[in-house]
């Protein structure tokens, strides 16, 4: 509808497809205009039965053709779709949220343009609650991921040293550290972490424990806060998402509800 607010879409994998296909089906308020995926031809069948099939663009034409452009993509393509988005004054909104740690350069350019960048809950929760306890003084915030060992499968830091979790039996710590470290070791794991320091007291302070636990199926974040005006312990069990089970399926829908509050009148939550 006249008034929508455009929306593009770089990645059309776990989240993005799933995205695409809520936003097609109507959404109000908003409306897809543009998706970028490396296989156009897999696009091009994902894109089947959409009501208004938005354009197939490259990722860095994504900022020219909407309002809204939200990351869905592997984090070493990131700068191709940040970069124009923000130069370009528009709303942008990363999934590879680790990536954006070591570019905080683009929140200074962001704020230059006029962009604005919005960072969703995504796999996480309390985000809400860790921003208003930041507002007051803040003595700790600790992550806690585990996950099934397969979805820790290939990340960097495991790599590098030759950590094998084919033969892991029990559950057994394969990360501790901070919040930067742990998001260039686990780019593609622990993007709940970044959010969680960006929401609170930074990167260098927000400490990370990831587990590879063979006795979960789910991929469990538990997030640990001391302040001065609450003490705050939460846990998310997310289901493995079917395309990449290192993705869990509230993922899209965090993402949606952050677009929804983009345009309602309505909006719940800070
Ligand atoms: N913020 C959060 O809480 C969460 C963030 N993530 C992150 O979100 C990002 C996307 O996750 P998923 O959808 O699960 O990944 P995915 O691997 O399922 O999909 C990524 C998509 O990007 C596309 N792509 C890759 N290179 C491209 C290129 N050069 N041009 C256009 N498209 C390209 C791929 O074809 C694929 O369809 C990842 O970085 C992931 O780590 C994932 C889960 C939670
Ligand atoms: O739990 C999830 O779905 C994904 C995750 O850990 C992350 O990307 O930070």
């Amino acid at each position: 509808m006249a008034g929508d607010r455009t929306v593009a879409i770089g990645g059309l994998g776990a989240i993005g497809a799933h995205l695409a296909r809520v936003l097609d089906a109507g959404v109000e308020g908003l409306r897809l205009v543009a998706v970028s995926a490396r296989d156009q031809e897999k696009a091009r069948r994902s894109l089947v039965g959409f009501r208004a099939p938005p354009r197939l663009v490259a990722l860095p034409e994504l900022a020219e053709a909407a309002e809204i452009v939200v990351e869905a993509a592997p984090a070493a393509v990131f700068e191709q779709i940040a970069e124009p988005a923000i130069a370009r004054g528009r709303i942008f909104v990363p999934s590879s949220v680790g990536a954006l740690l070591p570019r905080m350069h683009l929140v200074a350019r962001a704020r230059e343009t006029g962009a604005r960048i919005i960072v969703p809950t995504g796999a996480l929760l309390g985000l809400d609650a860790v921003r208003a306890a930041a507002e007051g003084t803040v003595a700790s915030v600790t992550i806690e991921t585990r996950k099934p060992p397969r979805g820790l499968e290939g990340a960097p830091y495991l790599v590098e040293r030759g950590v094998d979790l084919g033969g892991i039996a029990a559950p057994t710590v394969v990360f501790r550290g901070n919040a930067f470290d742990a998001a260039r070791g686990f780019p593609a794991n622990v993007n709940v972490a970044a959010a969680l320091a960006l929401a609170g007291i930074g990167p260098e302070r927000t400490m990370v424990e990831i587990w590879a636990d063979p006795t979960v199926t789910r991929n469990t974040h538990t997030i640990r806060v001391e302040a001065e005006a609450a003490r705050l312990t939460m846990t998310i069990e997310n289901v493995p998402s079917e395309e990449n089970p290192r993705t869990g399926k509230i993922t899209p829908l965090s993402i949606l509800a952050c677009l929804r509050g983009l345009t309602s009148t309505l909006k719940v939550g800070s």
